[in-house]
């Protein structure tokens, strides 16, 4: 592989499932960057798993390609064991666990007894990579969701894989172990060069995950960037709503939130309004106040139109009173 050559590449991608028009991927152009987490993110059946799945050679493309470090992908059309043997994929499910072997058999299994050094050391090491050497020797029924999941990434790295695919792979797990797990996987990134690619519908996963960020919608790819730009500059209205539970307006309604638009609809995120409970012009009635511990999400009204906002100051006032509001940024589309 010259330094020129594509780490991983996805060339007029397309894959159409039998007897379903939409289905699938349409013209894929991807570069996928060696040492970096990419996250692919779009609504439900959006083709994010089929491009997950074309990229590890688990589908073949009805046209175009794939190439990792300058060669083809295969699918099962053409080779006989679909996958890649650099490339190893983490779904929800971990079905493939021996759940009455211990921790480390499950994954010392994985690899040959011709080299019992790194048979014995290899486990170890990726273990601990993962915070989870004081498991070792239990059973892996004995485990909870979120340990279990740990298991199955373990399993995944055994074999320094140079790709680690990862879908949806956080669903089962609470946001803590979340929170540890996702660190640990970056700090594995950095230290190790691992390339990682992550499907997920949930933005808080992928906003502090991802160093790139690709869009999908309807098989095809909408934008790509850092979650940064993506977040704060989305060249879409379907990239902002993805990535944050947006207020989204028509232009004629953000003028009562003394927003002048010019094009068609406004997109205000909760953190971009200020309340104001002092002065004049507290015009907007509070109908609902959720507490979320470090904020408060608060939902008002104004004549026909509903906004929710960010309170970082909770207590600041009650429901059903009236408050002021600032806009700090909107968006326009
Ligand atoms: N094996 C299959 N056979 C037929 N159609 C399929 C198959 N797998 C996926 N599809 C269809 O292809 C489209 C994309 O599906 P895909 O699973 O790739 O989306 P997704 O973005 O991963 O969705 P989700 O977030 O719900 O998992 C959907 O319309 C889906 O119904």
């Amino acid at each position: 592989m010259s330094d020129s050559t594509p780490f991983l590449q996805a060339t007029a991608l397309n894959k159409v499932y039998p007897g379903k028009h939409q289905s699938g991927v349409h013209n894929i152009n991807l570069t996928i960057q060696q040492g970096k987490i990419t996250g692919i993110i779009g609504e439900s059946g959006s083709g994010k798993s089929t491009l997950l799945r074309l990229l590890f050679g688990l589908l073949s493309a009805d046209s175009g390609e794939v190439r990792f470090e300058g060669e083809r992908v295969w699918g099962p059309v053409e080779k006989l064991i679909p996958g890649h043997d650099a490339m190893k994929m983490v779904t929800q499910h971990t079905d493939d666990l021996n759940l009455f072997a211990k921790v480390w058999d499950n994954i010392s299994v994985l690899l040959p007894n011709t080299d019992l050094k790194t048979k014995t050391e290899r486990p170890e090491q990726v273990l601990r990579q993962l915070n989870m050497f004081h498991l070792a020797d239990k059973r892996v029924a004995d485990l909870s969701g979120g340990e279990k999941q740990r298991v199955a990434i373990a399993r995944s790295l055994v074999s320094h894989p140079k790709v680690l695919l990862l879908d949806e792979p956080f669903n089962q797990v609470d946001t803590t172990f979340r929170d540890g797990l996702q660190q640990d996987i970056r700090k594995i990134v950095r230290e190790t060069g691992l390339t990682v690619i992550i499907v997920s519908h949930d933005p808080a996963e992928v906003l502090s995950m991802a160093d790139e960020l690709v869009v999908i919608k309807g098989g095809e790819i909408l934008e790509t960037g850092t979650p940064k730009q993506l977040y704060n500059q989305p060249q879409n209205l379907y990239t902002a709503r993805l990535l944050s539970n947006c207020n989204v307006l028509m232009r004629e309604e953000a003028r009562a939130l003394r927003v002048k638009a010019v094009k068609e609809e406004v997109v205000i995120y909760p953190e971009w309004i200020t309340p104001v409970t002092t002065g004049k012009n507290l015009d907007w009635a509070v109908k609902e106040i959720l507490f979320k511990g470090s904020h408060e999400d608060v939902h008002l009204e104004y004549g026909p139109i509903e906004i929710h906002l960010t309170n970082h100051e909770p207590g600041l006032f009650d429901n059903y009173s009236h408050i002021g509001i600032v806009v700090t940024k909107y968006l326009e589309f």
